[in-house]
C-alpha cells in the first residue's frame, strides 16, 4: 500500500534533518529516509572523525616538542587503538544526538532503507512505497573508485577504511594530494607512520596561489612526508602489507612502495542507484543533479541539496542548501546559492583558512588587485605559541577597496579568517576592518594591519 506524505526527504546528512524538522513544524506530514547512519558522511566518516584524529595527532606532535616549551613529557607513544576508540566515541555520540533529534521531530517519520524513485512523486524503500508532492534529495556522495589497473587485486583503503585502522601502518602511501589526502598524510606521519603522497597534478592544491601551496608543501616536508607530483597513469601492484603505486607516464617513471594504500582522488554523488531516470531528474555526466540557484531540480516538486548537487562539497555548503530551500519553500525568502562566498579550510596543522578568490582568480576576473601579506613569524600570538609556520594574505580590489579574498595558513587561521569573511558578506570597504580594534594577542589582531599594508599584485 502507498503511504501518502506531504513531503519526503531522502538522506539524513547535513541538510535533510534540519529541513525535515522545519517541514514538520510547518504542519506537513514528513518522511525522512536513511539507508545507513543518520548524520551522513560528516558525522560518521568525514569531518567529525577526521578532526578528532587530527586532534590526537596534534597532541602527539606537540608532546614531542614539549622540551621546547620547558616541559618534560617523557617518551611519546601513540596508541592507535585508543585513538580509534576516542574517535569512534565522538562520532557515535554525535550520531546518537542526531538520532534523538530526529526521533523528537513533530510530524516526521524516519524510514530505514535505500530509497528509489518509482515516479516523480513516488519512492520505494523495501516494501514501503510512499508518495508526496514535495521531495527533497540529500543523498551525498562517496569516495571515487578510480579505474586504476590493479585496483581489483590490490588491497586499498578509502576514507572509511582508513578510519577503521587500529594499528599503525608502517608506511602509508596516499594517492591524491588534496583535502583528504593531506589531512590523513600529516596525521599518520604524526602518529609515527612513514607517509608518501602521490599526486597527479604538477603541484599540490591547485586551488591555492602557488606560494601558498608551496608553503603547505614545506610544512608537510618538514615533518618528513614524501611528496611525488606529476604522477600520471597510475597502476597498482602488490598485495596485503606490500603495495606499490606505479606512475607509468611520470618522467622519470615512479614506483612508490609502502605497507598500506589510501586512495583519496575525489568523490562521486550517490545518484546512480536512486532511480532518477524514473522521475526524469536531470544530472550532469558525472551524476551530479542539475539544480537552479535555489536547489530546484529539472522536475517541479523535487529539490536537491548538499554534495549531490555539485554546488559545494562541504558540510557548511550542504547546510546552507537546507537554509536556502527552507527560506524559499517555507519563508517566502528568495535566498540563493550564488549569494554564498566560497569558503573552506584544509585541516592540516597549522590549518589553511580560505575565503573568496585567490590572487590568480581575482586577476583573471579582471580586478585591479592589491595584496597584503604577513608571515606568521611576525604574528605575536604565533610566536608566543611557538607555531610560526605559514602566512596570511589578503586580496583587495583597488577600485572599490573591497576584499576579494583571503587566506590564512597559520595557527588559528581556520577561525581568524571569519573576521574577513563577515566583512565580505557585509560588502563593506576594507576601511571598516582597518578601523576595527581587535583583541590582543590574537591572530585576528593583525588583519587590520595587513589590510593597511597593501601593494599592487605582482603581475609577473
Ligand atoms: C574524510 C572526510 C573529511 C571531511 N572533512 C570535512 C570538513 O572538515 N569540513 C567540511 O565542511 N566538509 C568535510 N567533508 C565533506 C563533508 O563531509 C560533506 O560535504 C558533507 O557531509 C555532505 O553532506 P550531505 O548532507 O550533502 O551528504 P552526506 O553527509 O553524505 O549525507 C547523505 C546521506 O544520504 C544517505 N543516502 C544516500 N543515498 C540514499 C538513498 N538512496 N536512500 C536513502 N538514503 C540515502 C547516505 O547514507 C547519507 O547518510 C569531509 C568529507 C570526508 C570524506
Ligand atoms: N577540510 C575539509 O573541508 C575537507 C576535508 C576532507 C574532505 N573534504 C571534501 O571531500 C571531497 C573529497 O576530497 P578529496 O581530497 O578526495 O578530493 P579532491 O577532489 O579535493 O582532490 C582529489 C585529488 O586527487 C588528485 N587525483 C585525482 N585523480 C588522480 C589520479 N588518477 N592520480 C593521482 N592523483 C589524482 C587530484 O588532482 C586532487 O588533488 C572534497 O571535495 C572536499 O570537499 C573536505
Amino acid at each position: 500500500m502507498t503511504e501518502r506524505f506531504d513531503a519526503i526527504v531522502v538522506g539524513a546528512g547535513q541538510a535533510g534533518p534540519p529541513l525535515a524538522e522545519r517541514l514538520g513544524k510547518s504542519g506537513r506530514k514528513v518522511a525522512i529516509i536513511e539507508r545507513k547512519d543518520v548524520g551522513g558522511t560528516c558525522v560518521n566518516t568525514g569531518c567529525i572523525p577526521t578532526k578528532s584524529m587530527v586532534a590526537s595527532a596534534y597532541v602527539a606532535y606537540q608532546s614531542g616538542r614539549a622540551a621546547e616549551y620547558g616541559v618534560r613529557a617523557g617518551n611519546v607513544q601513540v596508541m592507535m587503538d585508543e585513538v580509534w576508540r576516542r574517535t569512534r566515541g565522538i562520532s557515535e555520540r554525535s550520531r546518537g544526538n542526531v538520532e534523538q533529534w530526529i526521533a523528537g521531530m513533530a510530524g516526521v517519520k524516519l524510514f530505514r532503507g535505500h530509497a528509489r524513485f518509482e515516479s516523480p512523486t513516488t519512492l520505494r524503500v523495501g516494501d514501503d512505497v510512499m508518495e508526496a508532492d514535495e521531495i527533497f534529495l540529500n543523498v551525498g556522495g562517496r569516495a571515487t573508485r578510480p579505474p586504476f589497473p590493479g585496483i581489483d587485486s590490490v588491497p586499498y583503503l578509502d576514507n572509511v577504511g582508513v578510519m577503521g585502522l587500529r594499528e599503525l601502518p608502517e608506511h602509508l602511501v596516499i594517492v591524491g594530494g588534496s583535502y583528504i589526502g593531506l589531512e590523513f598524510a600529516q596525521m599518520f606521519r604524526r602518529f609515527g607512520s612513514q607517509v608518501s603522497v602521490v599526486e597527479r597534478s604538477k603541484r599540490l592544491l591547485p586551488r591555492e596561489d602557488p606560494e601558498i601551496a608551496d608553503a603547505v608543501v614545506d610544512i608537510l616536508k618538514r615533518e618528513g612526508i614524501t611528496i611525488h607530483t606529476g604522477a600520471e597513469c597510475i597502476e597498482l601492484k602488490g598485495s596485503s602489507g606490500q603495495v606499490c603505486v606505479v606512475a607509468a607516464c611520470a618522467d622519470p617513471r615512479m614506483e612508490v612502495r609502502g605497507s598500506h594504500l589510501l586512495l583519496a582522488v575525489g568523490r562521486q554523488p550517490n545518484t546512480d542507484d536512486l532511480g532518477l531516470e524514473r522521475a526524469g531528474v536531470a544530472t550532469d555526466e558525472r551524476g551530479y543533479i542539475h539544480v537552479d540557484d535555489q536547489c530546484r531540480t529539472s522536475v517541479a516538486g523535487i529539490w536537491a541539496m548538499g554534495d549531490c548537487n555539485g554546488k559545494g562539497a562541504f558540510t557548511h555548503t550542504s547546510f546552507n542548501d537546507y537554509e536556502i530551500v527552507a527560506a524559499n519553500v517555507l519563508d517566502h525568502d528568495a535566498r540563493r546559492i550564488s549569494d554564498r562566498i566560497n569558503t573552506y579550510a584544509l585541516f592540516i596543522d597549522p590549518p589553511l583558512g580560505r575565503i573568496g578568490l585567490n590572487e590568480e582568480e581575482a586577476r583573471k576576473a579582471g580586478h585591479d588587485v592589491l595584496v597584503g601579506v604577513r608571515p606568521m613569524t611576525r604574528v605575536g600570538r604565533a610566536i608566543e605559541r611557538g607555531e610560526t609556520l605559514g602566512t596570511m594574505k589578503v586580496i583587495v580590489d583597488a577600485a572599490t577597496r573591497k576584499l576579494l579574498g583571503a587566506v590564512i595558513l597559520g595557527v588559528n587561521g581556520d577561525e581568524a579568517i571569519h573576521s574577513l569573511l563577515d566583512a565580505m558578506y557585509a560588502n563593506v570597504p576594507i576601511d571598516t576592518v582597518t578601523h576595527a580594534v581587535h583583541i590582543h594577542p590574537t591572530v585576528a589582531e593583525l588583519l587590520p594591519t595587513v589590510l593597511q599594508d597593501l601593494h599592487p599584485a605582482d603581475r609577473g
